[in-house]
């Protein structure tokens, strides 16, 4: 059963709350540190051993021998020690707290809490009040705690003693010490306990009374702890085991009541929409296959497959991680992301899934597999996969075809539950192309019909990737990259990325000026600024190769340059408004630029300038010394 991994046999354990090994431990460091003279220990610990080759460097022979070679191995552990006994004079109320969790000292705790002290605030090594007393079976304390408005559903931040020792640079004689005295001397010290909450711990110490207060109190009984354990998998058989199961199904039922309402009042595209601009119809399609996956319209047999089309900096990999973000809390384990170029040769295959046995880096594991295994329902992003070699799409395809992958291990992982998003830069030009011209023919229609005088005239930028032009164009340059046509028939959907239209890009210049906006503002005080015409001006500087990544560099080169060299000059005092404008002797060139015919546009881009604004709403231009005239730079793109 799991929880005799966890828990110390009785026969380890010293009524008092203190362990035998750490009670011997302790007694032969204290009579080290009051200077006395005890029998060499029998299983000296390898830690102290080390300690004793640290503190021996330097010596001399003489001195060595003079000191003998017990007094070196013990005494660093007893000045730990003394470290320890010294904690205990908790000075602060959160210390207290926890202690008075642990005692169950009911008033103390009261009285504390009227106070204002964190309920929440944890211990040293990573465990809060509510975890120390449901480990100890304080129920009245775990009741008062949970009023007071501790959050049942933390996880323990401490792992093993040997992990948290290595983490937080401690020795691991101090962490296990201070683990059995702050915290339970009826823990096995090598299990580890990361992410276990208060409702774990109550299973663990099998308290009926203090499982159902919690549970009562907005404990998650289906919550896993780092080793992938739900509270009930560590519930002997009895009341307590059945009591679990009864609230899981109703915590289930509840969780999914309370996701379809979320869902229903702010809906998946709605959230996307807030990160990326424009991609309407890749938004679309992506929450669409979304939606039938939450509400059970798919087949649970295959995982979710996207092949994601278009040029750079479009917004790919940003639509993959704002997805992964609304299916996931925590996104670092939720978001797996591969670049698919460094699988391009045969044997990095083995990089992928792992080595079999007997080979190099077998005990790593594959950097697929791994990651898999902590989240079987991550959202897994293959960047470039037109890149990857033909055995990994090989693998790729096993893996969409049954939902599941062995690795190098012969371990099996089920991730029918995964959803898988390629991205391809094969066909982005032909893509990028169509779309333009789809554009400029919509462009058209528009002209001619506001020429003619028609009233229900609507500039519409938004256009449709035929199915003739999906069928004849982008499926054989597929084939002809991908060679197999089950591989292409496993992708539920084509996502298609189109080039930014004139609207887009103003937002996107919108949103790249707030950005350094609100950074001016935060950093020196500073409110800035801008004009219509100057959002106009830096989208002339998209670059259809880079996508929106030109957008930023643009303004970095235009405007960012410029703040910082006004900066750099003195020129900008504490607190000042700044407007960005275009230079006016050059806003004749945005004039004409749209008059006159194609190709015969001056190729001198409009100048911006700074201005400081006075009281009156007047602005005077800041006179930024060359040669730090940074919008003469060259241009990199
Ligand atoms: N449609 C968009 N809306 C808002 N920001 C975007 C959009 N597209 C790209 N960006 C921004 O541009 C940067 C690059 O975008 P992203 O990584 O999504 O590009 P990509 O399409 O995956 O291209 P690549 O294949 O080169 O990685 C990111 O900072 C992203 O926030």
């Amino acid at each position: 059963m799991l929880a005799s991994v966890m828990l110390r046999p009785a026969w380890a354990r010293l009524g008092a709350g203190v362990s035998v090994r750490a009670a011997s431990l302790r007694l032969r460091y204290e009579r080290a540190a009051a200077g006395e003279r005890p029998e060499p220990p029998r299983h000296r610990c390898s830690v102290t051993a080390g300690r004793r080759h640290q503190s021996g460097e330097g010596e001399t022979e003489e001195e060595g021998k003079a000191r003998g070679p017990w007094t070196v191995s013990v005494l660093p552990a007893a000045l730990i020690l003394a470290h320890c006994y010294s904690g205990k004079g908790r000075s602060s109320k959160e210390e207290a707290l926890l202690e008075a969790a642990r005692t169950n000292n009911i008033q103390e705790v009261s009285r504390l809490l009227s106070e204002g002290v964190n309920v929440n605030s944890r211990h040293k090594l990573g465990w809060t009040a509510l975890m120390v007393a449901a480990i100890n079976r304080n129920q009245s304390v775990v009741k008062a705690l949970l009023i007071a408005g501790a959050d049942p559903n933390l996880g323990d931040e401490f792992s093993s003693v040997f992990e948290t020792a290595k983490e937080k640079a401690i020795h691991s004689l101090e962490v296990l010490v201070t683990r059995e005295d702050d915290f339970s001397s009826r823990l096995n010290n090598r299990a580890s306990f990361r992410g276990c909450t208060a409702l774990h711990y109550a299973i663990l110490s099998d308290d009926y009374r203090t499982v159902k207060e919690l549970l009562d109190g907005g404990a998650n009984p289906l919550q896993v702890n780092e080793m992938g354990h739900t509270p009930v998998d560590y519930a002997r058989e009895g009341e307590v085991k059945k009591l679990l199961k009864e609230c899981e199904e109703k915590f289930l039922e509840e969780e999914k009541k309370r996701a379809l309402e979320e869902r229903l009042r702010f809906p998946l595209e709605q959230r996307l929409k807030e990160h990326i601009i424009g991609q309407e119809s890749a938004i679309s399609t992506v929450g669409a296959a979304i939606r039938r996956k939450e509400n059970g319209w798919y087949d649970e047999e295959h995982p979710l497959v996207f092949l994601f089309l278009g040029s750079s900096g479009i917004g790919k990999t940003e639509l993959a991680k704002q997805t992964a973000k609304y299916l996931h809390k925590d996104i670092k384990k939720g978001f797996i992301r591969l670049d698919m170029s460094e699988f391009q040769e045969k044997h990095e295959v083995a990089k992928f899934i792992g080595s079999p046995p007997g080979y190099v880096g077998h005990e790593d594991g594959g950097q697929l597999t791994k990651k898999l295994k902590q989240c079987p329902n991550a959202v897994v992003l293959f960047d470039e996969v037109d890149k990857a070699h033909p055995d990994v799409l090989t693998i790729m395809l096993q893996l969409f075809d049954e939902g599941r992958l062995t690795d190098g291990k012969g371990k099996t992982i089920e991730c029918k539950d995964a959803i898988f998003i390629m991205t391809c830069n094969a066909a982005s030009d032909e893509i990028a192309q169509h779309a333009i011209q789809l554009r400029q023919e919509a462009q058209e229609m528009s002209r001619k019909r506001l020429a003619e005088n028609l009233d229900d005239v609507q500039i519409n930028e938004q256009i449709t990737i035929s199915r003739h032009f999906k069928e004849n164009v982008i499926r054989p340059i597929l084939k002809a990259h991908f060679r197999r046509d089950e591989f292409l028939g496993r992708i539920n959907e084509i996502v298609y990325f189109l080039p930014f239209c004139h609207s887009e890009l103003i937002q996107l210049v919108n949103k790249e000026l707030n950005f350094w906006a609100k950074k001016a503002k935060q950093r020196h005080n500073i409110t800035l600024m801008w004009d219509r015409e100057v959002m106009d001006v830096l989208a002339d500087g998209y670059n259809l190769h880079y996508g929106a990544r030109s957008i930023k560099h643009e303004v970095e080169r235009r405007v960012v340059n410029q703040l910082a060299a006004a900066y750099e000059q003195n020129l900008l005092p504490w607190g000042c408004t700044l407007r960005i404008a275009v230079d006016d002797s050059d806003k004749t060139l945005l004039k004409t630029k749209d008059s006159l015919p194609l190709g015969l546009e001056s190729k001198k881009a409009p100048t911006l300038r700074l201005e400081i604004v006075d009281k009156d709403s007047k602005g005077r231009k800041l006179d930024i010394q060359a040669p730090l005239r940074p919008e003469n730079l060259t241009y990199l793109f």
